[in-house]
């Protein structure tokens, strides 16, 4: 990338998430006071504008906590979140209320989501409401215009309650009033999880319209990786309260050069085009460590089938190894020069794939984690 490019680039961020910890005061094991739950520790990444970034991890690992800590709700511990060049950490109440218009969230319960006393056009009005926006006529107005534009006829739909609406018109609603506003970013967190195939891919349709429409921006948490990679154009992934590798979409689940992502990717089911059959799914080995008591160095090292002595004494640091393409681990499953974890020699080259004959990363030797299958699905 030439420097002028590198400014643009810069010119369009729209949020610079630097060492952000968040961790929770609870009771440890046998009751004892005073231990805390690492949920998000030391992460850091940026978004530009009119991205969508998908968040992925297994279930505990941060997602959800980082998304809140991302909008104040409630502030990090310590870190940085510059949100359209404003450090959001060092606003005050009102000017944080004001900031907050441009940042919403959609959540995974479209009915709990909504008070069910309310009609529709009430529900969609109310962020108007709150922030006085209009007048009465002029919020009726915009809420009837909010409600078109997700696809809702305001004089079918206008006066029921949520009641009386499907998961998925109720989901509609609450993406209504989440850009009511006029946001730039949306935090997704699992905001499609509990509707059924065909009404989520709907709904990502809609999301997709309103990107283009609107020029927003998404953070997509969810656990769902094969939706993930369709919906993102990059996507951060998360162990145990870190980020351990971030990169664009297609290359990450392509080459994945963590063990983790590697892991999970092949938890996918998926077909395998070498025998055509349906490739049984094999979860990350063990059980995640415990948030309250994490491993020294690598959080992932206890699961790891790459693992070395280093791994225990030293946290590594995410670092680019491929434009655009980060991932904290001391030895990734690929490098641009060819070293791989373990010693061998991996066959990765800028932007092309690395290991076995079909193109897919793995890891050598050990029983490692492949993506290959993951990549197919
Ligand atoms: N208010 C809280 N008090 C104590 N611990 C919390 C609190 N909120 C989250 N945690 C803990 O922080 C860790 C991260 O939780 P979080 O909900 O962010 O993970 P997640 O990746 O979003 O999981 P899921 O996919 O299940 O929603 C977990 O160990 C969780 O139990």
């Amino acid at each position: 990338m030439t420097m002028t490019m590198a400014r643009e680039r810069d010119a369009e961020k729209l949020l610079e998430v630097r060492n952000i910890v968040q961790e929770f005061a609870v009771r440890g094991p046998g009751g004892v006071k005073g231990a805390k739950v690492h949920a998000v520790s030391d992460v850091s990444f940026d978004m530009w504008r009119g991205e969508t970034l998908g968040v992925v991890g297994e279930t505990g690992s941060g997602k959800s906590t980082l998304a809140r800590s991302i909008i104040q709700a409630p502030r990090p511990k310590s870190g940085e979140v510059r949100f359209l060049g404003t450090d959001l950490m060092k606003l005050g109440r009102r000017a944080l209320t004001e900031a907050r218009r441009q940042m919403q969230m959609v959540y995974q319960d479209p009915y709990g989501s909504l008070d069910p006393r309310w009609t529709v056009l009430e529900l969609v009005e109310e962020p108007l409401l709150g922030y006085k926006v209009g007048t009465k006529a002029q919020r009726r107005e915009r809420a009837c215009e909010l409600l078109d534009l997700v696809g809702m006829d305001p004089g079918v739909f206008g006066r029921r309650r949520p009641h009386e609406l499907s998961g998925g018109q109720c989901q509609r609603v609450a993406i209504a009033r989440a850009i009511a506003l006029n946001p730039a970013l949306i935090v997704c967190d699992e905001a499609v999880a509990s509707l059924d195939v065909l009404i989520q891919a709907q709904v990502l349709n809609l999301f997709e319209r309103l990107r283009t429409e609107l020029g927003l921006s998404y953070l997509f948490i969810s656990h769902d990786l094969a939706l993930v990679k369709q919906v993102s154009d990059r996507v951060a992934v998360m162990h145990l309260g870190q980020l351990v590798e971030v990169g664009p979409s297609e290359e990450l689940y392509r080459r994945p050069l963590h063990p983790y992502t590697s892991a999970l990717l092949n938890s996918i089911p998926g077909l395998d085009p070498a025998t055509g059959k349906v490739r049984r799914p094999t979860a990350p080995k063990g059980e995640p460590p415990s948030p309250i008591n994490p491993p020294s160095g690598c959080r992932f090292r206890t699961r790891c089938p790459l693992a070395q002595e280093r791994c225990a004494q030293e946290v590594p640091r995410l670092r680019e190894l491929f434009p655009g393409h980060q991932v904290a681990c001391h030895f990734p499953l690929a490098t641009p020069d060819g070293a791989s974890a373990n010693g061998t020699a991996s066959t990765a080259s800028s932007g092309g794939s690395s290991g076995g004959s079909n193109g897919t990363a793995s890891a050598s030797g050990n029983g490692a984690a492949t993506a290959g299958d993951a990549v197919r699905s």
